[in-house]
């Protein structure tokens, strides 16, 4: 019955569409329906540059999507539930984003929740493998550091991996990082432009405050009490939440940021950058965020390296090995 009416509502899903025009792209949410997913299902809804959102997940979809389709905006909303449907909701897509997975509790690192979570990775991968291994993918799903890796080792055993299209979503980072430093520095947030390096959990987050601009106001003290709150950000969360999840509006908020950047690029926008986890020569960690030119095949460009204080280059010495052990973690795990 259930799966009788999300068919329904996808009735035009199967409908192809030249990704050739400027306007047209089609995305899919796999985690559509959980806490990240359902507010960035609706800010995507609202996104200009997208003609289908396909929403995949493995409950709840029905309800999701016919709440969302009554939005009033063009994008048209198609449901899909369970493993037999993810085909139909990968197909031909543009860009997927995952979010499917379990968030922290308190108490709990994110690499605690590889366990839980590396599965739902690498199936859903397999899936982008069968039916749209050219598709930019983004990936949300913690632990980051490990879970890219995963995917990245899935796509190389079937032959389709191309470095330049997978990514790890870091953007929460930046916009918190904006904000606590739009704070203290008296400026609106937007006005603040910042890198973040490294990877995405506790040490491996490695905000580059020296370059910030405008220049961040503080002394050594005030610097190492920033870039701990920074790393610290998504805690501070989990621990107000209390045992209901981790981060989910700031999120959907900073996905749909990253999302759209990667379609302005898809599109052929000049100068679209963002920070991103991805692979890399940049340092010894064969995956590493740094500021990315982002284009029509995805990553145009890696920045590398931005200009590290004394400070921040022993940030990074600190971060690196974690990084690598985050990685390893990913690739064995994909070999079995
Ligand atoms: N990268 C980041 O900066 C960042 C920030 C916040 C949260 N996260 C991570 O994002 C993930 C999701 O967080 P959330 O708060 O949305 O969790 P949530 O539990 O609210 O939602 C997860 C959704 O995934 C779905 N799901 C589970 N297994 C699935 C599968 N195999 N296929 C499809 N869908 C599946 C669930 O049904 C649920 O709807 C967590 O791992 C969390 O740690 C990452
Ligand atoms: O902290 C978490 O577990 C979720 C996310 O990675 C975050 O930074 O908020």
């Amino acid at each position: 019955m259930l799966k009788q009416f999300v068919k329904q509502l996808t009735v035009s899903s199967m409908r192809k569409f030249s990704t050739s025009g400027q306007k047209n792209f089609r995305v899919a949410v796999c985690g559509a329906c959980g806490g990240i997913g359902q507010p960035l299902s609706l800010l995507l809804k609202r996104n200009p540059l997208i003609s289908e959102l396909r929403l995949y997940d493995i409950s709840r979809v029905p309800g999701v999507v016919a709440d969302l389709a009554h939005v009033d905006t063009k994008v048209r909303v198609c449901g899909f539930m369970g493993p037999d449907e993810i085909c139909g909701a990968l197909e031909c897509v543009d860009v997927v984003v995952v979010s499917a997975g379990a968030p922290r509790k308190p108490g709990m690192s994110r690499d605690d929740l590889f366990k839980i979570n590396a599965c739902t990775v690498k199936d859903i991968t397999k899936a982008i493998v069968a039916k749209c291994p050219k598709a930019l993918v983004a990936i949300i799903t913690n632990p980051v550091n490990t879970c890219v890796p995963i995917a990245a080792e899935i796509m190389k055993n079937d032959g389709v991996y191309d470095p330049k299209r997978l990514f790890g979503v870091c953007t929460l980072d930046i916009v918190r990082a904006r904000t606590f430093i739009g704070e203290v520095n008296g400026v609106d947030p937007k006005k603040v432009d910042i890198s973040i390096i490294g990877g995405h959990s506790g040490v491996t987050i490695i905000p580059v405050l020296s370059q910030a601009n405008p220049a961040f106001k503080g002394d050594q003290a005030a610097i190492e009490k920033m870039t701990k709150r920074i790393q610290e950000a998504g805690t501070e969360v989990v621990t107000a939440k209390a045992g209901v999840g981790s981060a989910t509006l700031s999120m959907a908020y900073a996905a749909h940021r990253f999302t759209n950047s990667l379609l302005k690029g898809l599109k052929g926008e000049k100068n679209v950058m963002e920070c991103s986890y991805v692979e890399s020569s940049v340092t010894e960690a064969s995956f590493f965020s740094t500021p990315l030119v982002l284009g029509k095949n995805g990553i145009d460009a890696n920045c590398g390296l931005p200009k590290l204080s004394e400070y921040e280059k022993k940030l990074l010495e600190k971060a690196i090995p974690e990084i690598k052990k985050d990685v390893q973690k990913g690739i064995e795990f994909a070999k079995k």
